[in-house]
């Protein structure tokens, strides 16, 4: 039986203080990720270098002792190991060479994904061998994208929009964009397990623009994909439970939660968490969900916020994040401050 508070809250146990992490907890608010980022000669090297991406893995939780570490890497790394062009242009976020036609989705290779995925599980193995040594309480959490999220950025090109182009290659083309999707869904089945192989202990699928879509266009494509995911995982690897984010969900939360063979679920900013509570099997854990901006600010209104999250959760099993990633304008004392008001309960 694992004593990680992080574990024992997915297996269904009511811990508290309850366990906490932050999305983006690795990242440009912290002096020290900025200076490796900086050696590193981009985002993608940074992604691909083991001893890199498992330093700025574990420095947050050197820092702030938080109970779970996410690998460093990104969403859109499945794509670049199925060889589609990426790039993140400084400022401007991530650029693709857009997926629009059948030469595009026939140019997407899934042989060679687990190959040039390798030097990411050679980041989670390091990962996973330092936190055993050094901070034994600490799980640590793999990830993807979620098939609609990954395939909206690949439709589209870039980010930063909303994905008029991938919403309308669904409707006009859905053979097309079924097939691209599936190809994805194969891709991300092949780099999950292998993270799970390589002692990931708890999956995530982040599904950023789940809530862009119709409610035919959610179960089409965000209910149905992850749950042939979801299912494939927890077939293939049973101990390895999963988290869900299928952000700006609203009410079809409940429909997601109840869907998917998944041990928690994670709550976006706006999302209210007695209604979650009220509306997701109460075995499943909740994440989130506390305002990025709240930590950016400071002060009173942080502790306030903190701790109205916490009792509308105490007693259910519940992890304490935030509703989106921590932003770089964040001081770094501030999610100290947090970790304070969370410690105490
Ligand atoms: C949509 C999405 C992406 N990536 C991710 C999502 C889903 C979650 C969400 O909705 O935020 C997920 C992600 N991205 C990153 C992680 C690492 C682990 C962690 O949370 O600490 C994780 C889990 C690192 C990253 N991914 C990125 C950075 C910043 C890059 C840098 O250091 O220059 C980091 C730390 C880049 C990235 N990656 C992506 C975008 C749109 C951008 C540019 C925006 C930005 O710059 O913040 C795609």
């Amino acid at each position: 039986m694992t004593t990680k508070p992080f574990l024992r809250t997915l297996a269904g146990e009511a811990v508290w203080p309850p366990p906490v992490w932050l999305m983006r907890q690795a990242g440009r608010y912290l002096p020290e990720y900025r200076a490796v980022r900086n050696e590193a000669g981009g985002f993608i090297k940074l992604c691909t270098t083991p001893e890199a991406a498992a330093e700025v893995t574990l420095q947050p939780i050197r820092r702030y002792g938080f109970d779970a570490a996410i690998l460093f890497s990104d969403i859109l790394m499945v794509p670049w190991a199925m060889g589609q062009g990426l790039r993140f242009a400084e400022g401007e976020g991530p650029l693709l060479d857009p997926v629009r036609d059948q030469a595009g989705l026939d140019a997407l290779q899934l042989e060679g994904v687990a190959e040039r995925a390798a030097p990411i599980m050679e980041t989670v193995r390091r990962v996973r061998a330092a936190l055993e040594a050094d901070h034994p309480n600490t799980a640590l959490i793999g990830f993807a994208g979620s098939p609609w999220t990954v395939a909206c950025y690949m439709v589209e090109g870039r980010g930063g929009g909303e994905f008029a182009e991938a919403r309308r290659m669904a409707f006009r083309n859905p053979e097309l964009f079924a097939a691209v999707m599936a190809k994805l869904e194969a891709a991300t089945l092949t780099y999950l397990l292998a993270q799970a192989d390589a002692g990931a202990e708890a999956l995530m699928l982040f599904d950023s623009w789940a809530g862009l879509l119709s409610p035919s266009g959610f179960r089409r494509w965000v209910i149905e994909p992850s749950v042939r995911l979801a299912t494939a995982l927890r077939a293939a690897r049973p101990d390895i439970p999963l988290i869900g984010f299928p952000r700006l969900a609203g009410p079809l939360l409940q429909e997601y939660a109840a869907a998917m063979p998944i041990q928690a679920v994670a709550m976006d900013t706006g999302m209210d968490p007695k209604w979650a509570a009220a509306h997701v099997p109460p075995n499943m854990a909740l994440q989130g969900n506390l305002d990025p901006q709240a930590v950016v600010a400071g002060g009173p209104a942080l502790d306030e916020e903190a701790r109205a999250i916490l009792a509308a959760m105490r007693g259910r099993p519940f992890i304490f994040n935030l509703g989106h990633g921590i932003v770089p304008p964040t001081p770094p004392e501030h999610v100290a401050q947090l970790m304070d008001v969370l410690r105490a309960g």
